[in-house]
């Protein structure tokens, strides 16, 4: 069998999500919020490297920063499967960052979902989309989309999906440089908690919102001030618990022309949809 393992590091996108309306409907008994939500694919994307080893070892080649490498979601995500599998082979990981960290576009959580995918083909473990996603969903809540593929009305805590048709186009996306803490938006007394759930084929994008955009510019005026520059040229909004914004153009050269206007000190960056997660092909649907 060794014979059969590549020695070479192979490279694997790892695509951003953008959630087009988050409301949250409610609240599990164990205090997680129930979330209806669209999640977009675009085309910015993490890289993940990967070399199969054959002798059962998991070893980060370059953590990031302020991430030790066993709470980094590749290597927990490749644990995990060898732990459920009995996999006897390993993996080195090598992950270049594009997508800014704690921004609401599910970098850490694409980054997890990408190596699930990618060690089910190279370690030849062949395990369906379903099963591969209820173990994505142990190392976050946004992974089973990413593992799903597919732009979904995505629902529960994000484990629910139902694939959608989405606008297809670009959209500009501003990061206002500030860290948005996930755990300070859920637990803040203002968060709207009660929004009257949707039905997947009555989605208005004009009628949506993100619940979680009002605390999050109330903590954190950046991100108002970004969304309010950005709302000059389409509607804007902020993408999961912050802090990234972003509006939508079907025109390409409309896109270029908001982002050739953005101030100096202001980063940001442009971002195709797609239909269809690049690894879609990884996992069997049963
Ligand atoms: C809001 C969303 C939408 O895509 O996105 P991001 O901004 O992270 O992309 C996600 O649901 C974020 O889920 P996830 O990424 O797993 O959240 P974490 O940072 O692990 O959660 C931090 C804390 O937030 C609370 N939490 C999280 C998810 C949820 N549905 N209800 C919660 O109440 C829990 O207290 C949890 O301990
Ligand atoms: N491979 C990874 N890439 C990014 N963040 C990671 C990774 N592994 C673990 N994390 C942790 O996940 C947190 C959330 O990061 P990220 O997924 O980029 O943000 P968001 O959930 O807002 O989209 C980071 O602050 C970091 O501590």
């Amino acid at each position: 069998m060794i014979e059969a393992i590549s020695s070479d590091w192979q490279a694997f996108p790892a695509p951003a999500k953008l959630n087009l309306f988050l409301h949250i409907v409610g609240r599990r008994a164990d205090g997680y919020h129930l979330l209806q939500s669209v999640f977009q694919l675009i085309d910015l994307a993490d890289t993940i490297e990967l070399r199969v080893r054959a002798d059962g070892d998991v070893r980060h080649h370059n953590p990031i920063p302020g991430v030790p490498a066993e709470h980094d979601l590749t290597v927990r995500a490749a644990r995990l499967l060898q732990a459920e599998t009995g996999c006897a082979l390993g993996v080195d990981i090598r992950v270049t960052k594009y997508l800014p960290m704690g921004g609401g576009l599910g970098g850490g959580s694409s980054d997890a979902a990408t190596v699930l995918l990618a060690l089910n083909r190279l370690w030849g473990l062949d395990l369906s989309r379903r099963r591969l996603m209820a173990l994505g969903l142990r190392l976050g809540a946004d992974v089973p989309f990413f593992v799903f593929g597919r732009n979904a009305f995505v629902e529960g805590i994000g484990e629910i999906m139902t694939p959608v048709t989405t606008p297809e186009g670009w959209y500009v996306v501003l990061h206002p440089g500030v860290h948005v803490p996930t755990p300070a938006i859920f637990g803040a007394a203002d968060l709207v908690r009660d929004t009257p759930p949707i039905a997947p084929d009555d989605i208005d994008y004009a009628t949506t919102r993100n619940d979680m955009e009002p605390v999050a510019c109330r903590l954190f005026p950046e991100v108002a001030a970004a969304r309010d520059w950005l709302s000059q040229f389409a509607p804007a909004r902020m993408t999961g618990s912050g802090a990234c914004v972003f509006a939508f153009s079907a025109s390409q050269t409309e896109s270029a022309c908001v982002l050739s206007r953005l101030p100096d000190a202001t980063a940001g960056f442009r971002a195709a949809t797609i239909a269809q997660h690049p690894l879609y092909g990884f996992a069997s649907d049963e």
